[in-house]
């Protein structure tokens, strides 16, 4: 049997083995970026495929521009390409892109949130009073809530201003590879609420199985939400750190170097401010150490940073140069880790993620970046008088 055949033969499987729900469930996407139109293919062919459990139609709601002229939503749903964000990807005709948020989510049961998250707060307003009360929610977004409240995952956000219950998902997942069907894998998780209404009639972990997984992106469903959400905002602060060292030319050894401190620094941080995340989920899933690889081998974020590294350009001016309207999320993550950092005290106990901001923020020089790690670590040689670090 050819691995085709085999992964046919397991996507066959998973269709028949989830039941009929009583009414298929609708879905939404927010947000048509490089990750959210990818993300929406993917949940459109699924949609497309098992109408036991999905309305066909998922509308995609787009952030309205214009492009040569005309409207991105009317090219997306005459040309079926986001010709923008996701150029020269044919997109499924059961996905309709919709600028009017407000409508977009009505109706919706299945939120799949997709957007930068510099742009949640604002979204989410909008849509308050929109949802229905028993929607449910996956959120796709790297970063967190900071507040003088303390920090917060952007699903616990989604939760306390909608009032419905959101998981994630996360994984190693560069968008232009998911979306010319190269084979990847992914993490998704959710944790059942307490008015679950029961097999058959709500959103479970079988039923975001079929939402999600394809013969190409394979997808495991956990309950650690916070462990993969954890994961998926730090790495793009150490994508940072990988992209300043390739940058300056210092190869694979100081870019392991920096994935190896920047691994021990999202654990810590995990079980730190979100105890309840599990150790394993950092490295056994697809959502921790493998999206950590994957994100400082060819992410927006390691392209950015290696791009400041050779120009010397602020990292706005980087993502505005190579990104054409994405987003590096790692530039307002490393700030409101940060933030979060100093409100705590903790800043020491961070030397990489501390590092990071430093020079995104503050003109730290980067070819300083061993030296920071090592002097934030607090175990210095002693030196001698007039004598500078090596
Ligand atoms: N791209 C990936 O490989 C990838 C993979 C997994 C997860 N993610 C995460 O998914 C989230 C969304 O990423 P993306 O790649 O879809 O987006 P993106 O970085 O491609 O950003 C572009 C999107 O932002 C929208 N936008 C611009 N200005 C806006 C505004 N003022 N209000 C609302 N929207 C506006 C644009 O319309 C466009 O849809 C991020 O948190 C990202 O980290 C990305
Ligand atoms: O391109 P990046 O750096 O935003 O990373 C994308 C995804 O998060 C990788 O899984």
């Amino acid at each position: 049997m050819s691995a085709a055949d085999r992964l046919n033969q397991t996507h066959d499987i998973l269709s028949e083995s989830v039941q009929a729900v009583e009414n298929p469930f609708k879905v939404t996407v927010i947000g048509s970026g490089n990750w959210g139109t990818t993300i929406s293919k993917v949940v459109a062919e699924n949609a497309a495929l098992r109408p036991h459990l999905f309305v066909k139609r998922v509308d995609m709601w787009v952030f309205e521009e214009t492009v040569d002229g005309q409207k991105l939503t009317e090219i997306i749903n005459t040309k079926h390409q986001n010709v923008k964000y996701l150029p020269n990807i044919d997109l499924p005709e059961n996905l309709v892109a919709n600028p009017d948020l407000t409508d977009a989510v009505k109706d919706a049961d299945i939120l799949v949130f997709n957007i930068p998250h510099q742009f949640l707060p604002r979204i989410v307003s909008q849509m308050k009073g929109h949802v229905k009360k028993d929607a449910r929610a996956i959120s796709c977004l790297k970063g967190f809530d900071v507040s003088k409240d303390g920090v917060k995952l952007l699903s616990t956000y989604v939760t306390e201003k909608l009032g419905i219950t959101c998981g994630a998902l996360s994984g190693a997942n560069l968008a232009p590879e998911v979306a010319k069907e190269n084979w990847s894998e992914t993490t998704v998780a959710y944790e059942l609420p307490e008015d679950f209404k029961g097999e058959g009639k709500d959103v479970d972990h079988a039923v975001l199985k079929a939402l999600f997984h394809r013969p190409y992106f394979h997808v495991n469903v956990i309950d650690d939400v916070a462990g993969i959400s954890v994961a998926g905002a730090l790495k793009n602060v150490v994508a940072l750190g990988c992209g300043f060292v390739e940058g300056l030319g210092w190869g694979n050894n100081a870019s392991a170097a920096i994935q190896r401190v920047g691994l021990g620094e999202i654990i810590k941080f995990g079980q730190m401010f979100f105890p309840h995340s599990r150790v394993e989920t950092y490295y056994q899933e697809s959502a921790g150490v493998a999206d950590l690889i994957t994100t400082c081998s060819g992410g927006r974020n390691v392209r950015v940073a290696t791009h400041m590294a050779k120009t010397g350009k602020s990292a706005e001016e980087c993502e505005k140069e190579l990104l054409n309207g994405q987003s590096a999320q790692g530039i307002h993550t490393c700030k409101e880790v940060h933030e979060w950092l100093v409100e705590c005290g903790k800043t020491e106990e961070f030397v990489l993620f501390e590092a990071v901001y430093q020079i995104v923020y503050e003109n730290a020089p980067m070819d300083t970046l061993p030296d920071m790690i090592e002097d934030l670590q607090g175990v210095n040689i002693p030196k001698e008088e007039g004598e500078h670090s090596e």
